[in-house]
């Protein structure tokens, strides 16, 4: 059974995957490090050199590739309709969920996520549209708001085991 972390920019899904496969002993993927080790570039230079659109295809694929049981996605994931349905069907999916404010205090300035430059209100309409769809695709949606990763990946193995 694999397990899917969703989320927008900060929530902590790549800290979270991590702790967790070090905590289950279960392997980990992280896509955007999946992604810049395949292409030998940076997402942030993919964005500039190839175009947001060709980010999107080859995420998709690293979604569909990965073998890993833990998978922590990046915040566009679901920008193809479809892949929010394929994930469901594959999987255990977790929204690792905070209000805006509080992710947007911690990717702010951050050069390493392009999407994160947007002017504050763009990011934070942007948040409000992925919050309904990551509720919509999430089969448990897990508070990350002040809160220690190790406490979030207590929650989710709690999750795994009474699946
Ligand atoms: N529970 C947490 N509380 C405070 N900061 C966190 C927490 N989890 C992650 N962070 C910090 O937020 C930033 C984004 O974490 P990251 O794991 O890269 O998130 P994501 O992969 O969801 O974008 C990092 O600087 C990380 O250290
Ligand atoms: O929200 C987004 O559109 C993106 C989020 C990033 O991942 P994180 O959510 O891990 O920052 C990364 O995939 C890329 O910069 C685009
Ligand atoms: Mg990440």
């Amino acid at each position: 059974m694999k397990v899917y972390l969703i989320g927008f920019m900060g929530a902590g899904k790549s800290t979270v995957s991590r702790l967790l496969s070090s905590k289950t002993g279960e392997p980990y993927s992280d896509l955007d490090s999946r992604i810049e080790e395949k292409a030998g570039k940076k997402i942030s230079t993919i964005f500039q050199e190839d175009g947001e659109a060709s980010f999107r295809e080859i995420e998709v694929s690293t979604l569909k590739a990965a073998e890993a049981t833990i998978i922590s996605t990046g915040g566009g994931i679901l920008y193809f309709d479809e892949t929010g349905q394929w994930m469901r069907q594959n999987g255990i999916v977790i929204y690792l969920h905070a209000p805006f404010k509080e992710l947007y205090a911690r990717i702010k300035g951050d050069q390493t996520r392009p999407v994160a430059a947007k002017p504050y209100k763009e990011l934070e309409a942007l948040f409000n549209k992925r919050n309904t769809a990551y509720k919509e695709v999430a089969h448990h949606v897990v508070s990350v708001s002040n809160r220690t990763p190790e406490s979030t990946v207590k929650e989710i193995i709690s999750i795994i085991q009474n699946s």
